[in-house]
């Protein structure tokens, strides 16, 4: 920031509870995400400070719903999200810092931030010594039921399944993600695609657990992408999926049959193999005659289709229908939206779906700035 830092602005008319700064942090290992809190009467931050951070918002006007068990009515201002790839990981605690969040848009710093996320643990020192305000620990799954029970019980058209044969989102109401049964949105299966993959089975607004995981996550696809071809900008990654032609690098049923295999009803167009044509090129074969489009598109299907499948096994062995996937890796990315929700029909034959939430990476955050309401800023034990 090249500019002088602002504020302090405001004096704070309803205070956030317990001395807490209404910001918190996720420090995943791809990107930290910010979320903050702007009451009606704080000004916005100019332009020129969120800029090169700035992913989206609940604004005042936005279907917010108010929540009774929150101290202060979050309905009344904003919800403001940013994210800070890990690259540029120290710059958010000077962004707190040159931005006053942690002052609660009053004169005094707040004792504490809520943070989650490895970071927290990380980077809890350095971030204590910039900003002079306790960096107070909320376990990460916690945190992501937290956020994502939020969204789903208060924000309508916040989920959504996604219709991939039209290629279209279908909004979900409050109301439609709740079972008939449960009157709620649980049980579900939710499947967390950051850099690696969580699995948790969640039965109640507190109650999950952590059933799985897996390290071919998003981290997985973007460290290969990079790995094989000469791509730099995720952007190029939504670009690439248009375009690409997987069957150029996958190997197909019908290349190995010459059709379909009709026996056990596989299709001549699925894939059999994953970069399998890649894999029984003939030696003496140009090294690259297949372009990176093609590589991208066939690493979207590879890694989704596999995150499709270990969900749908997931949800059978524990018995729910209902699968919901967030994380960073389905941001604004409705290739990947289409291929798990295709995997998921695919695998349960029709009779389980995925769902979707608009700010899938935000909910660890969000999770953290609404825990640290009702305790008094102490380290959080994890299960
Ligand atoms: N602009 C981007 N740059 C890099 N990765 C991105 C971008 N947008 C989405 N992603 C995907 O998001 C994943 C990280 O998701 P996130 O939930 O933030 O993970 P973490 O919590 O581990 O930091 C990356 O591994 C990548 O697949
Ligand atoms: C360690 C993590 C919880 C960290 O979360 P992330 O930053 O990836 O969102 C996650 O990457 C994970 O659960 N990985 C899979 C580990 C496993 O194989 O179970």
């Amino acid at each position: 920031m090249t500019e002088p830092p602002i504020g302090p602005l405001v004096v704070l008319e309803k205070k956030w509870p317990n001395n807490l700064a209404p910001v918190a942090v996720d420090i995943g290992g791809s990107f930290t995400k910010i979320v903050y809190w702007r009451p009606p009467y704080a000004p916005t931050l100019p332009e020129y400070v969120v800029r090169d951070f700035k992913d989206s918002f609940f604004s005042a006007s936005a279907p917010l719903k108010p929540d009774p068990s929150l101290a202060v009515d979050i309905s009344e201002g904003s919800l403001r999200f940013l994210k800070f790839p890990s690259s540029r990981n120290v710059e958010f605690i000077d962004f707190i810092r040159d931005t006053k969040l942690h002052h609660a848009w009053g004169e005094n710093k707040m004792k504490t931030i809520c943070a989650t996320g490895g970071g927290a643990y990380k980077y809890k020192e350095l971030a204590e010594e910039r900003l002079g305000t306790v960096f107070t620990q909320k376990d990460e799954m916690k945190c992501l039921v937290k956020g994502l029970n939020f969204c789903l019980n208060h924000v309508d058209r916040e989920a959504f399944h996604y219709n991939f044969e039209e290629d279209k989102e279908e909004f979900l109401s409050v109301d439609q993600i709740k079972s008939t049964e449960t009157n709620s949105p649980f049980p579900y299966l939710l499947v967390n695609i950051g850099s690696g993959i969580s699995i948790l089975k969640v039965e109640g607004e507190n109650k999950f657990e952590r059933v799985s995981g897996s390290s071919l996550g998003g981290g997985t696809f973007w460290g290969l992408a990079k790995a094989l071809t000469d791509i730099k900008n995720f952007d190029e990654v939504r670009e690439l999926s248009q375009s690409g032609d997987n069957r150029n690098v996958d190997l197909l049923v019908g290349d190995i049959y010459g059709g379909d295999y009709s026996t056990l009803g596989l299709k001549a167009e699925l894939i059999a193999s994953s970069f399998g044509k890649i894999a029984v090129k003939r030696e003496d074969a140009p090294p690259s005659d297949y372009n990176k489009a093609d590589v991208i598109k066939s690493l979207l299907f590879m890694i989704s289709n596999n995150i499709g499948q270990i969900a749908y096994l997931n949800a059978q062995t524990c018995g729910v229908e209902k699968i919901i996937f967030t994380g960073g890796f389905l941001q604004d990315n409705s290739y990947v939206w289409s291929r798990l929700s295709y995997a998921v029909q695919f695998w349960s034959v029709g009779k389980m779906k995925a769902t979707f939430v608009q700010h899938n990476s935000y909910l660890g955050s969000l999770g953290a700035l609404f825990s640290g309401q009702n305790d008094k800023g102490t380290k959080e034990k994890t299960k």
